[in-house]
């Protein structure tokens, strides 16, 4: 579905990914770990268009690589960046009907579905974005992006900060994206819910893919998570 082959990205002349390759199938949970400044979000932000890239990435069979963000974004790649992403002037209803998909026919998606993910929401369904705390922040973010219907959507450190209550319902959340074959690309730090709720581990170093297998394996192999995660 996702495919991205000897990718490299650039900000002005600093070279951050090389040779960056792994693929996302239908349905899949794919876990992009590593140490902060590996690369994780300048590869989000390469698929979405939002940095210089050269190589290959293949969305669907059609390549993607130098599309515009709202190009990709159209073409069904949802992103969720590490900065709560939200209109503070407009309500939680508002936003949420901000995200929907124009011309869509047959949204997957409805806004009792974010709010039975989210009660929360719904109890500040009224109240402006921009006085909600950062945990409801970050769920009106990801509601937002999922209502505009992606095929796969990209996550990135969706529960940095937040209560261990809160992290627990954006791990339901992505456990009901997972039951609705919604692919998921989650960039984490916290080894423990990524290998819990994804289908496949990837751990990045210094710009380039250095282990991609089953969490099973990340979790067995110590000399990996020595050498590229912990801290
Ligand atoms: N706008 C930018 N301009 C120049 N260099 C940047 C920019 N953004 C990130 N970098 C550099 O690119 C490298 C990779 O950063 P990136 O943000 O992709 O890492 P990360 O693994 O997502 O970690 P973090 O969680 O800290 O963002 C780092 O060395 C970082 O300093």
């Amino acid at each position: 579905m996702l495919e991205i082959d000897n990718l490299h990205a650039f900000y002005g002349k600093s070279h951050i990914l090389h040779g960056v390759a792994f693929k996302v199938a239908p349905g899949e949970i794919v876990a992009l770990l590593g140490r902060n400044g590996s690369g994780r979000s300048t590869t989000a932000k390469a698929i979405m268009g939002l940095v210089d890239t050269e190589g290959s990435i293949v969305w669907k069979g059609q390549r993607i690589s130098g599309r515009k963000p709202f190009e990709v974004a159209h073409l069904g790649i949802g992103y969720v960046p590490e900065s709560r992403d939200i209109f503070p002037k407009l309500t939680v209803q508002q936003n949420l009907l901000l995200g929907l998909k124009s011309g869509h026919k047959n949204p997957r998606w409805s806004f009792d579905d974010m709010y039975s993910m989210f009660p929360r929401l719904k109890e500040r369904e009224h109240t402006e974005a921009g006085v909600l705390s950062g945990g409801e922040q970050q769920m009106l973010t990801l509601c937002r992006t999922l209502m505009g219907d992606p095929e796969l959507i990209i996550i990135d450190e969706p529960t940095e900060g937040l209560a261990p209550k809160i992290v627990e319902q954006v791990a339901a959340f992505l456990q009901t994206l997972k039951a609705k074959r919604v692919s998921v690309l989650l960039i984490e730090q916290k080894l423990t819910i990524a290998l819990q709720i994804s289908d496949r581990a990837l751990v990045m170093g210094h710009g380039s893919i250095v282990f991609d297998d089953t969490p099973a394996a990340l979790q067995e192999n110590r000399y990996i998570r020595r050498e590229w995660l912990e801290v």
